[in-house]
């Protein structure tokens, strides 16, 4: 068997596609353009990519992108005055606070100082129960793109056995709950789970969200499984430089029935969904019906 290799960086094209449709609806009716906010503390220079990355799609799409570039020794108190200032501007619609943080500044306090109706992130507290209690809220990005790909894959999941292993706040728990939602029967692995290898063959899903290169092999797997790789790790070795997932991909290949590549899987579904996000939150604000998108 040679798995099915989807393709998240075309469908996160065709949902960027979408976004800028939905955004030129909300200009004509609205007048203006969603604006998203994102803020930049160091040099970190993954974050730097990424960042550009957010303000190139959000162009393309029509909104109006604000970058934020602040130096790495940025107090908190600095940081929290910007928020505050983003949190009371009314062409903002969504904000962004790009992670990691420099060690000295308290991520959590930061998240927290957002608006949680501009939280397009979906990582403050307020979205997290709101996602918790099946309430209306803003879903982390990166989760939500790997529910959108498992629906394209596999139509209804409900019935399936999903395994996620790591139990982070901004991937793990809430793909947990989204996978829930869904009707999937759902365990969370982590650092302390016993013979994972067991725990993964069981399952009809597995979400990869651990941060350890190729960690999970070929043979934990149950034949046909549909495997989403959330890692993004950076090795060097007899191959050169590359990135490489959580998942051991040619041996994954060969069992699973379906799998997302590194790169060219999640990543890009976490930008395409952040612009989906700020496109509901302009929405929200304006006081219009949430987009169907
Ligand atoms: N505030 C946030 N910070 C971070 C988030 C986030 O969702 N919100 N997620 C990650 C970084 N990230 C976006 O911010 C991100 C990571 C990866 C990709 C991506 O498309 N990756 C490519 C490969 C990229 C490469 O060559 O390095 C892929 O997988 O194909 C997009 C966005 C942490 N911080």
């Amino acid at each position: 068997m040679t798995a099915r290799i989807i393709d998240g960086k075309a469908f996160a094209a065709t949902l960027r596609g979408r976004v800028a449709e939905g955004v030129a609806a909300f200009r004509e009716e609205t007048g203006r353009a969603p604006g998203l906010a994102v803020v930049l503390v160091g040099a970190d220079p993954a974050s730097d990519v990424y960042v550009r990355w957010k303000g190139k799609a959000t162009l393309a799409a029509g909104m109006v992108g604000t970058e934020h570039r602040l130096l790495a020794e940025t107090t908190q108190e600095a940081l929290l005055a910007l928020v505050a200032e983003l949190n009371a501007d009314a062409a903002v619609d969504g904000i962004l606070v790009q992670l990691p943080l420099p060690g000295h500044i308290d991520s959590a306090a930061v998240i927290a100082a957002i608006d949680p109706d501009k939280d397009v992130d979906g990582f403050h507290v307020v979205n997290a129960g709101r996602l918790a209690v099946g309430a209306d809220g803003y879903v982390p990005c990166t989760p939500l793109g790997c529910a959108l790909l498992l629906e394209d894959v596999l139509g209804d999941l409900s019935g399936l056995d999903a395994v996620v292993i790591g139990r982070s706040n901004i991937v793990g728990k809430p793909m947990a709950q989204l996978l829930i939602d869904r009707n999937c029967t759902v365990t969370i692995a982590h650092s302390r789970t016993r013979d994972l290898a067991a725990v993964v063959r069981r399952a009809d899903i597995v979400v990869a969200a651990v941060g350890r290169p190729e960690m999970i092999r070929g043979d934990w797997l149950k034949p046909g499984a549909t495997v989403i790789d959330v890692g993004i790790n950076r090795v060097e070795d007899a191959a050169g430089r590359r990135l490489v997932g959580d998942v051991a991909y040619d041996e994954a290949l060969a069992v699973a029935g379906a799998i997302t590549p590194v790169p060219g899987g999640v990543g890009p579904m976490t930008i395409a969904v952040l612009l989906r996000n700020t496109l509901v939150a302009a929405h929200a604000r304006a006081g219009l019906a949430k987009p169907a998108i």
